[in-house]
């Protein structure tokens, strides 16, 4: 695990004055409706704190002020239930280095048939999507929207998990052999990066399998999953950046799953210390800045 990090350390670019706004990552984050505003918002700043420099949330009309207000950082979209929803996204594409789809995103079908065009249209552009959250309840309904996406990374939690197996793998799940069942889900969808999260986080690309048990804590608070997936939306487009050769033949998606489900569990340790039993997401992401300097920069 120890060299692992250092994979993960490859792949952080520098930061130095010679860049322009933006270079270091333009997120976008597909999520946000009249039940759920927080979950974009955790996903959507905790990719500007590890440090994206924008971020973008494309939600639903209702959802927007809401999420607006929480922060003046992002840039909110009210669009995802527009009847242009699909178009308004695509013309966004070519100035996004990747996509997450799902935090907060609810399962009503016309937001959903709206996804599926984001998706589709994502995938022609060969943008890299974090799928997390309802984003998985679509593709466990059509698993085809991401079959052998090579740049898409799932990270289901325990429910999502077996949802995702039950719609893909005929067999029942083996849970005696964690790492089994997450490579032959990975295999089921062609090879798609996979993070079982849990007790221990497991990931797979179908070839290689990684384990993340670096310590959390106990507080199983609402939003943890969405600070991980807003995370992963930046490492992803920094492991692609950096390529193969920074990741000692580990494919970067894999590298870059570690380091988001390492920095998640790092943040939820750091502010259970704090606030104990009271630890909330919101306090796990005032933490994001301390554990990546101290998992990656120290
Ligand atoms: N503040 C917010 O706006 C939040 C919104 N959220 C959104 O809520 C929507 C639904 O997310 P959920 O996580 O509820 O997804 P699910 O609808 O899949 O719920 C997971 C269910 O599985 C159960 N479960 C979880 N871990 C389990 C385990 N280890 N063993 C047995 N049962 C287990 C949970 O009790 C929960 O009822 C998503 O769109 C998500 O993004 C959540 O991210 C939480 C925070
Ligand atoms: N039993 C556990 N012990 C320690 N860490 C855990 C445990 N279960 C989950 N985690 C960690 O908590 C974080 C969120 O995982 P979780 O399964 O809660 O995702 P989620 O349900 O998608 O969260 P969200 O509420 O954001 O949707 C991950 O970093 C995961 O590694
Ligand atoms: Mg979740």
């Amino acid at each position: 695990m120890k060299n692992t990090f250092q994979l993960v350390r490859n792949i952080i670019p520098p930061l130095t004055t010679k860049k322009h706004k933006g270079q270091d990552g333009r997120i976008g984050i597909v999520g946000g409706c009249q039940e759920y505003t927080g979950a974009p918002y955790f996903a959507a700043i905790s990719a500007l704190k590890v440090g994206a420099d924008l971020s973008h949330v494309f939600c639903t009309q209702e959802a927007a002020p809401v999420i607006k207000s929480y922060s003046p950082e992002l840039i909110v979209h009210p669009v995802l239930d527009s009847p242009d929803a699909v178009q308004d996204v695509e013309k966004w594409l070519p100035r996004l280095h990747a996509l997450v789809v799902g935090p907060g995103l609810g399962r009503d079908d016309g937001l959903l048939r709206n996804v599926k065009g984001i998706l589709e249209a994502s995938k022609a552009r060969d943008v890299p999507v974090v799928i997390d959250a309802d984003g998985l309840w679509l593709i466990a309904e059509q698993p085809a929207l991401i079959q052998g996406y090579q740049k898409a990374v799932l990270t289901p939690n325990h429910a999502e998990f077996r949802r995702l197996s039950e719609a893909v793998l005929r067999d029942p799940l083996d849970s005696s052999d964690p790492h089994g069942a997450v490579l032959r889900l990975s295999q089921a969808l062609g090879n798609v990066t996979v993070v079982r999260k849990g007790e221990r986080d497991v990931i797979s690309d179908g070839r290689q399998v990684l384990e993340c048990s670096q310590e959390g804590s106990s507080r199983r608070c609402g939003g943890q999953g969405d600070l991980l997936s807003g995370s992963l939306g930046v490492l992803v487009h920094w492991a692609l950046l950096a390529g193969p050769e920074k990741t000692d033949g580990f494919s970067p998606l894999l590298v870059a799953a570690f380091g988001a489900c390492s920095l998640t569990r790092q943040c939820s340790h750091q502010a259970f210390q704090k606030h104990g039993r009271s630890t909330t997401t919101t306090d796990m992401v005032a933490e994001v800045g301390p554990a990546f300097a101290r998992l990656f920069e120290s």
